[in-house]
């Protein structure tokens, strides 16, 4: 799919036009992509996004059409249209893998290039991996509560139109939910496509048993019948338990059932305690309905028999506190050779000023400790000093027996990528890594644990320094 350039605000484009006016479009600038509050009130955030931005930076060009819908705005300078012929992006990226494990305050990209590229790509940007991340992060927990069960993504009825469809089934993906109801997705991402039916089908037919061995016949291979339309024990099961016998007959196994309502915990245990006694313990049973981490949570610690989760809305619309939005930002950290900073008058919402680099501090068994953000070229040990981003004045110690590894490399270099795209599986891989790699306690859903987050010395200095120029600037001003 191709993303069009219009797709951005309205503002880009005014901005890159007066940058052009004013001929500073092609001023060095350094822009960082990040957010500050991890989502859900939890302990990280999944990385995702990247691929589909690279691809939006490395295919941006105007077509004919854009430019004269853009001419007939009465907006823009001719000579400025004319510039948006030749427009492409031919800067540079700095980026985290597709699924690495991110905190807030972190720099996930790095945009750096002519302030007129750098500048125009924010909205876009921000679009792809906001959402993205946000939706890997949802399915990164979803996945940690169901502890190995397999999760299916339902999502695409309740989500946000048809590309937030499309771009929430890969995002899942990546965050550990390895299959889809969404066809497309599956053709699209090469994601595994799985599904049961609707409650429709059983109405479509005379009785519920009816409607099985009608399905079972079809799909003897691959049955999942939806046993809840009338009464789950005493109608759903035994017809499915009826149509297991016929099916066993014919030399094929029932895959399994799915319960769609009631309490999930108290149905699954009865419904395999009937499966088992009837023969069939291998019949799976699949549990949908509004499901989230926390209902999984709950329906684990009531002792429930459940193998597989389905989950749509609560997933495709990341549902939840502190869900919603991923409130990422993308800041000017330098302009030509200055560095630069956004100040407020809360020191924990000023920016980082500058190019910089994200060190994750690794103990000898490979577990993360921590993050620091230093300045790009500043030399950096275990047992150094380095600062709490919120408050300069509270300081820890790196610990000595750790190793200091970048987070990040140039992805895409003059307008072009670095390396081929993994592929999704692989990206997938890595977050399962990553994830485990975590302290324990980051992972819990309440109260986790805050994984430290520090600023370099280096970086600490520059930031009050700018901060106390700032000041001065501004009691000078009349
Ligand atoms: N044992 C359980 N523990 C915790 N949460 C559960 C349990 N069983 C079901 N849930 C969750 O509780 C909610 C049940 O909502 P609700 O009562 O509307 O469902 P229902 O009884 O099936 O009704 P409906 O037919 O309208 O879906 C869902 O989010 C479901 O995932
Ligand atoms: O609850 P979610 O996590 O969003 O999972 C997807 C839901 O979508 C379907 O319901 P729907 O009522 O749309 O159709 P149905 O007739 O198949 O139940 C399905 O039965 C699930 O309950
Ligand atoms: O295949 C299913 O069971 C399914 C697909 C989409 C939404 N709800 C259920």
């Amino acid at each position: 799919m191709r993303y069009s350039p219009l797709l951005t605000d309205l503002y880009e484009l005014t901005m890159v036009a007066g940058y052009f006016e004013h001929a500073m479009h092609e001023v060095p600038a350094v822009f960082d992509l990040f957010y500050r509050h991890n989502p859900y009130r939890g302990g990280y955030a999944v990385f995702a996004g990247l691929e589909p931005a690279l691809q939006y930076l490395e295919e941006l060009r105007f077509n004919d059409e854009e430019l004269s819908y853009l001419q007939g705005l009465n907006l823009f300078p001719a000579r400025f249209l004319s510039y948006l012929e030749a427009f492409r992006f031919r800067g540079k990226v700095t980026a985290p893998a597709e699924g690495s494990v991110v905190f807030g305050n972190e720099p996930l990209l790095t945009v750096e290039g002519g302030l007129a590229e750098a500048q125009f790509v924010e909205t876009a940007l921000l679009n792809i991996i906001n959402f993205q991340t946000l939706v890997a992060t949802k399915a990164a927990r979803i996945n940690y509560a169901a502890r190995g069960s397999a999760v299916l993504e339902f999502g695409l009825r309740r989500a946000h139109g048809p590309d937030g469809g499309l771009s929430e089934a890969r995002a899942a993906f990546i965050g550990g939910v390895r299959s889809t109801s969404n066809v497309l997705a599956g053709m699209k991402y090469g994601i595994p496509v799985k599904g049961t039916h609707a409650h429709s089908w059983i109405m479509a037919f005379p009785d519920e048993l009816t409607a099985f061995r009608n399905y079972a016949q079809v799909f003897p291979e691959h049955c999942i019948l939806l046993v809840d339309t009338y009464d789950t024990l005493k109608s759903g099961i035994p017809n499915a338990i009826t149509i297991a016998r016929e099916l066993r007959e014919k030399g094929y196994e029932l895959f399994g059932v799915r319960l769609d309502s009631g309490d999930l915990a108290y149905l699954s245990i009865k419904s395999r305690e009937m499966f088992d006694a009837a023969g069939f313990p291998e019949v799976k049973i699949l549990a949908s309905n509004e499901i989230d981490e926390f209902v999984i949570d709950s329906i684990r610690e009531e002792g429930s028999r459940i193998d597989i989760y389905g989950v749509g809305t609560r997933l495709a619309t990341c549902a939840g506190e502190g869900g919603g939005a991923l409130g990422g930002v993308y800041k000017l950290v330098r302009i030509g050779q200055n560095p630069k900073l956004k100040v407020t008058s809360d020191i924990a919402k000023a920016t980082l000023p500058d190019r910089k680099k994200v060190l994750r501090a690794v103990d000898p068994h490979g577990n993360f400790v921590q993050d620091v953000i230093a300045l790009e070229g500043e030399p950096i040990a275990p047992g150094d000093v380095v600062f709490d981003p919120a408050n300069p004045l509270q300081r820890v110690r790196l610990p000595h027996d750790v190793r200091l590894v970048d987070t990040r490399t140039v992805v895409m270099d003059r307008g072009e990528r670095c390396q081929p795209a993994p592929t999704l599986e692989e990206s997938a891989d890595h977050a399962a890594r990553e994830l485990n790699l975590l302290p324990e306690g980051s992972l819990r859903f309440v109260n986790p644990h805050i994984y430290k987050v520090s600023v370099s010395s280096g970086l600490n200095r520059l930031r009050l320094r700018l901060m106390e120029e700032v000041k001065r600037h501004l009691l000078a001003t009349p």
